[in-house]
């Protein structure tokens, strides 16, 4: 099997799997927590590995950046590739005081300025979710090693707009990425389970920022929560 964007065969895939945004993330992740871990797909750089955690199967793959690239692979991955189960472990930037750099952060709900909420039921905002038993299972995983709220998925990395972020820090959004809206809708419309578990690489109110190496390798505790999860019930 192959689609325009994955180069794998039809077994290739894990039901279960870990969706970084960066592919040096997914590399990382594959050799750290993977036994056996295997490259699968490699096309545009996006590289997607496949091997076992705690002795099941289970996947790495990048989602690139963004809502537009997330929906590509999501999508090829659950229609095409027999996967029934995604968490995003991505960066994030905090909005709120309570969060510092290194902090994980369980995404609840997903706002966002991109079209992912409104494109497929023509005059209605869909509320961008998670599945519920995985949301479950990761607080679970936590414990009180986690914060869970909503963030906002914005198609913007640089894009100015102070009021729009004092509004939504007022509504008690967490923090700011790109990609977990895409990845609830396409769940959604696929019916299959989805979740985001996010680290926190910079600080919007106070400018602080890890820098790309450690951006790339601070995952620990992200990437074993999200593991966790995806293992905690049966897939099918
Ligand atoms: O670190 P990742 O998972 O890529 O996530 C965040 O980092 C990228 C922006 O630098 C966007 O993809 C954003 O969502
Ligand atoms: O500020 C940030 C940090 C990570 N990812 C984003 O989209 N924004």
């Amino acid at each position: 099997m192959v689609t325009p964007h994955i180069a794998a065969g039809p077994a290739d895939f894990a039901p279960r799997v870990l969706m970084p945004g960066d592919p040096l993330r997914a590399r990382r992740i594959a050799q750290d927590f993977l036994t056996d871990a295997r490259q699968v797909t490699d096309v545009r750089g996006i590289l997607g590995f496949t091997g076992t955690y705690r002795g099941e199967p289970m996947s790495v793959m990048a989602s690139g950046m963004g809502a537009p690239s997330m929906s590509i692979y999501a999508t090829e991955l659950f229609r095409f590739y027999g996967v029934q189960r995604i968490i995003r472990v991505g960066t994030a930037g905090a909005l709120q005081e309570s969060l510092s750099l290194g902090d994980v952060i369980v995404v609840s709900a997903a706002h966002t300025d991109a079209t992912a909420a409104t494109v497929r039921v023509p005059g209605v905002t869909l509320s961008l979710a998670p599945s519920p038993r995985l949301l479950v299972d990761a607080l679970a995983a936590a414990g009180d090693d986690a914060q869970v709220g909503p963030v906002l998925s914005s198609d913007y990395f640089y894009l100015d707009r102070p009021e729009v972020i004092d509004r939504l820090t007022a509504l008690g959004t967490l923090a700011v990425e790109m990609e977990a809206a895409g990845l609830y809708a396409v769940a959604a419309a696929e019916q299959r389970e989805a979740l985001t578990v996010l680290t926190v690489s910079d600080h919007i109110r106070t400018g602080e920022a890890m820098d790309a190496a450690t951006r790339e390798t601070r995952y620990q505790r992200m990437v074993d929560i999200a593991a966790r999860a995806l293992l905690a019930r049966p897939v099918g």
